[in-house]
C-alpha cells in the first residue's frame, strides 16, 4: 500500500492514484515507481492505493471521492477505465463530472485512450495531465440479468453482445491463463467465428422497432476502439448524447470475415448487411440467453437496456486530440481547463 495522507493539506487539489498491479501482465506494478517518480517530478501530487482483486477499482473510487478527491489518476487498462467509471456513479456524494479522470495506459489493450491521444510513453502521458486539456463524455447506463436478477453497470467505451461477447470472453480466459500478445483477439474471434451461433434478437431504438431477425452481433460505443486498435464504431461521437451501434445479422461468415481488415480501415458499414443504429436509449430483447460484454468486462445476459447519461465524465485528453463529427470529419472539440 502506497499512501500519504496529511490532514492539514487541501485534499481535493491533489490526486489519487489507483493502480492496477496487475494490469498489462505485471506492468502496472512493476512500471509504477517509474511513473511516480515523473508524477513527482512533474509536480503533481499523488496519493496511491493499489488494487487488490477484481472490482476493487470502483472501491477505491467510491473510497476516494468519498475522502474528498476530486482527481483520480489510473494506472492501468480498459478494465480499470471501467471499475473506476462504475464507481464515480456508485458514489453519491458529487456529481460524475465533477470528478476529473487521468489515465496512464499500462494495460494491454488501452482502447479508451487511443481515442483520445492519450501517449503511451509515461512521460508524455504525464505532460498531458500537466497541460490539462479535459473532454467531458457520454456514458452509457446499462441493465442485464444475472442469476435472475436484474443489474446495473456503466459502460465508458466500447460494449458487445452475442459473437461479440463470446470473443471477449474468450479473450479474457487466455489472458487468465497467462497468454499475451497482440493476436490473441484475433485467435479468438477466429475460433468463435467457428462454434458461434447466431441468436433470434429484437433490437428497439428511441422505442423503434430496428431489428428483428437473427443477430450475428452487435457492437456497442460510447468511443471507437476495442481489441486492441479496431474499430467496430468507427464514427461514434463521444459527447453528442448517442450510442453507435453496429447490428451485423446472420450471413455467410466467410464472405464476412474476408472484409476482416475494414476493422482497421473505418469501413465496416460497406459490407453489405452490416448496419449502423444510433440512439439515446436501445432495448435489446431475445428469446435464448445471449450474453454482454462491456469495455472487455464479460457480464451478464439479456434482455439488454442501454441508455445513455449525456456528459457525464470529465478526463484528461492529449492536446492534439480533435473531434470527428458524426460522418467522420474534424471538428476542434477541447476545452482548455481554467
Ligand atoms: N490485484 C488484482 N488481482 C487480480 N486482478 C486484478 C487486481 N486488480 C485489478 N484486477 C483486475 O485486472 C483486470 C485487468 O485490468 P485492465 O483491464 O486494467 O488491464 P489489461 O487487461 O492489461 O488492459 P486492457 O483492458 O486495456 O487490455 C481487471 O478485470 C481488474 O478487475
Amino acid at each position: 500500500m502506497l499512501c500519504q495522507m496529511d490532514s492539514q493539506i487541501n485534499i481535493s487539489k491533489r490526486w489519487f492514484a489507483i493502480v492496477n498491479p496487475v494490469a498489462g501482465k505485471g506492468k502496472g506494478l512493476t512500471d509504477w515507481p517509474v511513473i511516480s517518480t515523473l508524477l513527482h517530478e512533474a509536480g503533481i501530487e499523488v496519493d496511491a492505493l493499489f488494487t487488490q482483486r477484481k472490482h476493487h477499482a470502483t472501491e477505491l473510487a467510491v473510497y476516494a471521492v468519498g475522502k474528498g478527491y476530486r482527481k483520480i489518476i489510473i494506472i492501468g487498462g480498459d478494465g480499470t477505465i471501467h471499475e473506476t467509471v462504475h464507481g464515480l456513479f456508485l458514489q453519491q456524494r458529487v456529481a460524475t463530472a465533477d470528478v476529473l479522470l487521468a489515465v496512464i495506459a499500462v494495460g494491454t489493450g488501452n482502447d479508451w485512450m487511443r481515442m483520445y491521444g492519450i501517449p503511451n510513453t509515461y512521460s508524455d502521458a504525464v505532460r498531458s495531465i500537466v497541460q490539462g486539456h479535459t473532454f467531458l463524455q457520454d456514458v452509457g447506463r446499462v441493465t442485464y440479468w444475472e442469476s435472475k436478477v436484474c443489474q446495473r453497470r456503466y459502460l465508458a467505451n466500447v460494449g458487445g453482445i452475442a459473437y461479440d461477447a463470446a470473443v471477449c470472453r474468450g479473450f479474457n480466459k487466455l489472458k487468465d491463463n497467462g497468454y499475451r500478445g497482440k493476436w490473441l483477439y484475433i485467435w479468438s474471434a477466429a475460433r468463435e467465428a467457428c462454434r458461434f451461433r447466431s441468436r433470434q434478437a429484437r433490437i428497439v431504438a428511441d422505442g423503434k422497432e430496428v431489428f428483428n431477425g437473427k443477430l450475428f452481433t452487435a457492437t456497442i460505443g460510447i468511443c471507437k476502439y476495442t481489441g486492441g486498435g479496431m474499430s467496430q464504431t468507427p464514427y461514434a461521437v463521444a459527447d453528442d448524447g448517442l450510442f453507435d451501434m453496429t447490428v451485423i445479422p446472420s450471413m455467410n461468415r466467410v464472405r464476412l470475415f474476408s472484409r476482416f481488415r475494414t476493422l482497421y480501415t473505418n469501413n465496416i458499414y460497406n459490407i453489405t448487411g452490416v448496419n449502423l443504429i444510433r440512439a439515446g436509449r436501445i432495448v435489446v430483447e431475445c428469446d435464448h440467453p445471449i450474453q454482454v460484454e462491456l469495455d472487455g468486462e464479460i457480464l451478464g445476459e439479456a434482455d439488454f437496456t442501454f441508455e445513455i447519461v449525456p456528459r457525464a465524465v470529465r478526463a484528461i485528453v492529449s492536446k492534439n486530440f480533435v473531434k470527428l463529427n458524426e460522418y467522420g470529419t474534424t471538428q476542434a472539440a477541447t476545452q482548455k481547463k481554467g
